[in-house]
């Protein structure tokens, strides 16, 4: 394909309520939205940089600049593009994964929208609807983190993950174990708040029979994550530390984790997603979707890729409601527990003009 054209728009929404974890609180959503104008189609894409580098490394102003002055240019001046030449094309930038995932994402919206083809027959989906878990804040209180899984496993949620850092952690798990039963499926997420240190304190999330513990220790810290696993019954997963399928093989290889969550964004896109995918399955390692507080466009992706057979945990692929009072897209919204994985071509869903008008802060386009 040839494109023609790309344009960025900086788009916030605010979130329903506040998203509070170990790096902080978010109360709205600073997003990239990638539009590829090719002859043959229009294809769009997301990147999941926040507003700050607390997450990784990557936040929008960077991932803005690192788009316009390095990786468009870059596919602009390319006679022909495919999905799959996005990242030879742009692997002399090192780097800005986010930024080249939202790339690779819009490149392959189009494609498979001129070829007919959604996202999940695209990349292999043996299912038509997965199952969603949701994601908890850091609360203010107990009680308040008690009626909110309450509600979330009201709305019909298959699996409760909860936000934990030093001073929020065995007492709020051991109150929603308790309140919510041995059967709810309940795990926890760290963002990288703990050390070595912690391993004996950690080890006492053992008794809450958790699914898993995501990415305790420092994204850097692989030996740390080995020697925690082996100090610990409750399975450690991998988030920040995955960034590529070789970053993937090595953390496994290291014993570093039993599980990882893939996020598309985090490992360049949703092409490298499928590789840790297949990577995991032949090393028999489980793996889930995790989230970025995506829009309608990120979601439909996420809710493809859940769908490969490996994707045997339920991620964190919510309703759109779980952030967004207004989707940019027609919202995601929860079926008995599950999502449903969008059929039409390309990621089967598209920007609703008036609410991308309203959530877009400003525009730029470049062209060939
Ligand atoms: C720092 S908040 C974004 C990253 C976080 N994401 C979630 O907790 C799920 C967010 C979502 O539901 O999209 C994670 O570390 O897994
Ligand atoms: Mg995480």
């Amino acid at each position: 394909m040839r494109i023609e054209r790309v344009r960025l728009r900086r788009i916030s929404l605010p979130l329903v309520s506040p998203f509070r974890t170990s790096l902080g609180t978010e109360y709205e959503r600073s997003a990239l939205v990638v539009q590829v104008s090719t002859p043959d189609a229009e294809g769009w894409g997301e990147c999941v940089a926040g507003a700050d580098p607390d997450y990784s490394s990557e936040y929008v102003e960077g991932a803005e600049d690192v788009l316009l002055r390095h990786l468009v240019p870059r596919l602009l001046s390319a006679e022909t593009v495919t999905a799959h030449t996005v990242g030879p094309l742009l692997a002399a930038v090192k780097g800005h994964r986010m930024a080249k995932a939202a790339l690779e994402m819009a490149v392959l919206d189009a494609e498979l929208r001129s070829q007919g083809l959604s996202f999940a027959a695209g990349l292999g989906a043996v299912a038509d609807r997965v199952p969603s878990g949701v994601s908890v804040g850091i609360m203010d209180s107990v009680p308040e983190l008690i009626d909110a899984v309450a509600a979330y496993l009201a709305q019909g949620y298959q699996r409760i993950k909860l936000k934990i850092e030093p001073g929020w952690d065995i007492v709020p798990v051991r109150a929603v174990r308790e309140r919510f039963g041995d059967d709810t499926l309940l795990q926890v997420d760290a963002n990288a708040a703990y050390t070595r240190a912690d391993t004996r304190h950690l080890a006492r999330l053992d008794a809450f029979d958790l699914l898993l513990i995501e990415q305790p220790l420092d994204e850097e810290d692989l030996l740390g994550h080995a020697a925690l696993a082996r100090g610990l019954r409750t399975p450690i997963c991998l988030d920040e530390s995955v960034v590529s399928a070789r970053s993937a093989a090595d953390a496994i290889a290291l014993g570093a984790c039993h599980i990882v969550n893939i996020k598309p964004g985090r490992v360049g896109g949703y092409l490298e997603a499928r590789r840790i995918h297949d990577l995991c399955a032949a090393a028999g390692i489980p793996v889930w979707c995790g989230g970025m507080l995506e829009t309608g466009l990120g979601r439909a992706g996420n809710a493809a890729l859940a769908a490969l057979p490996n994707f045997t945990l339920p991620g964190d692929v919510s309703a759109s409601n779980r952030y967004f009072a207004t989707d940019i897209t027609e919202p995601f919204t929860l079926q008995d527990g599950h999502l449903t994985v969008p059929t039409a071509p390309g990621l089967g869903v598209t920007p609703i003009p008036a609410a991308l008008d309203r959530a877009t802060r400003t525009t730029t386009e470049l062209h060939r």
